[in-house]
């Protein structure tokens, strides 16, 4: 592998005495659409800035193609970033809002026009490009601000939360182009959301931050399905998460004391010793509810009481509370597939083995 388009190296930020970025390493691939991805605090914008060079770091390195830009301001760094706040001037057109960074770079101005043009179609704005930014929608003026980060044609470009003005459904809109402008421009896009969602339908990779820490580098598909930790697999999706603990490993499988009973779990976790303590994270979609005397039976199966049913529309969300215990178990089925249990009634709920992911305490 060649040299990462961005790397990081035991990067720090600190305040006072608060860590907002603790000892980060990561690397970047050319190419790569990154995110980084958790909730308001855990040091992602802090992250991103020092990248840009908008932030100082406190200590450790930053690479962009194997360059330490530590000492190089943020527009002689091949980067650009696109902000939440569009910060577009209001008096100019589109057209001028996008030229204006290239005309200070003393760009020629037949090569300036051109570019812009470019960067304005890429976006799908060319015919309004002598509109004022007031005359348009919150999305466009979003794409003119991309626009204005494109038109530079950075190798690296940084979205700061740049959907988090927009409302749901432009929101999901604008992330399905924003994923189809990255495949056509073949640029490396370092993104930053709390929206777990938005960063599984756009990434490659996401790193998961809490507390100046990454918890977790992986596809989102490994994210979700193999959560590392408990916070990962808290902050990913809904879960189910209970504390048990191990009481030994037969061939695959460990089998754990949960909630008072001996359940199975494929092991996927390199060493567990017997009475360690552990958690286990189950999917609501992974579990069945059935009616007690169905005779098919899973790895595991435990009894509960049925006590509540929401209709979300797309799927059922079911609520049992596990006999003999106060622990409650969701369980996510389509509304074809789920029976209807009245509240109070007995019922069996199951999973595989394998779909259980065992998490350190
Ligand atoms: N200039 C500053 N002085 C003191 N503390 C700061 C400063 N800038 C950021 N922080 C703190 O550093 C931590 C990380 O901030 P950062 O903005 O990187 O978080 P974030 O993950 O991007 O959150 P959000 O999604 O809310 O923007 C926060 O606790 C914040 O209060």
């Amino acid at each position: 592998m060649g040299v990462p388009i961005v790397q990081l190296e035991n990067l720090n930020k600190t305040y006072g005495s608060f860590i907002a970025v603790n000892n980060l390493n990561l690397q970047i691939e050319h190419g790569e659409f990154l995110t980084l991805l958790g909730p308001s605090g855990c040091g992602k914008t802090t992250t991103l800035r020092m990248i840009g060079g908008f932030e100082t770091p406190t200590g450790g390195s930053i690479y962009v193609n194997g360059q330490d830009v530590k000492h190089l301001p943020p527009f002689k760094r091949d980067i650009n970033t696109v902000f939440q706040s569009y910060a577009l001037f209001p008096h100019m057109t589109l057209f001028e809002n996008v030229t204006y960074g290239l005309k200070m770079r003393k760009v020629p101005k037949v090569e300036r026009e051109q570019q812009a043009l470019e960067a304005l179609r890429r976006v799908q704005l060319e015919h309004l490009k002598d509109h004022k930014p007031r005359q348009l929608s919150g999305g466009q003026q979003q794409r003119v601000a991309l626009a204005r980060a494109l038109v530079n044609n950075p190798r690296v470009l940084l979205l700061d939360e740049p959907l988090g003005a927009l409302d749901l459904k432009l929101r999901k809109e604008m992330q399905v182009e924003l994923k189809h402008l990255h495949q056509q421009l073949g640029m490396t896009f370092i993104y930053v959301t709390h929206d777990q969602e938005e960063a599984l339908t756009m990434s490659d990779r996401v790193a998961v931050m809490n507390g100046g820490n990454i918890e977790q580098l992986s596809t989102p598909e490994e994210l979700y399905e193999v959560p590392q930790t408990r916070f990962v697999a808290d902050f990913i999706g809904d879960t189910n998460l209970y504390a048990g603990g191990v009481l030994g490993v037969e061939g695959d499988s460990v089998i754990l004391n949960l909630f008072n009973q001996r359940v199975h779990v494929q092991k996927k976790q390199a060493s567990v010793t017997p009475e360690q303590k552990v958690y286990l994270s189950i999917r609501p979609e992974r579990i069945r509810c059935s009616a007690q005397t169905d005779g098919e039976v899973a790895d595991n199966q435990l009894t509960g009481i049925f006590e509540e049913r929401v209709y979300v529309g797309s799927f059922v969300r079911q609520i049992i509370r596990v006999c003999e215990s106060d622990e409650r178990i969701t369980v996510l089925e389509t509304a074809h597939q789920c029976q209807h249990f009245t509240p109070g009634e007995r019922v069996a709920i199951s999973w595989e083995g394998a779909h259980g992911v065992l998490l350190p305490a």
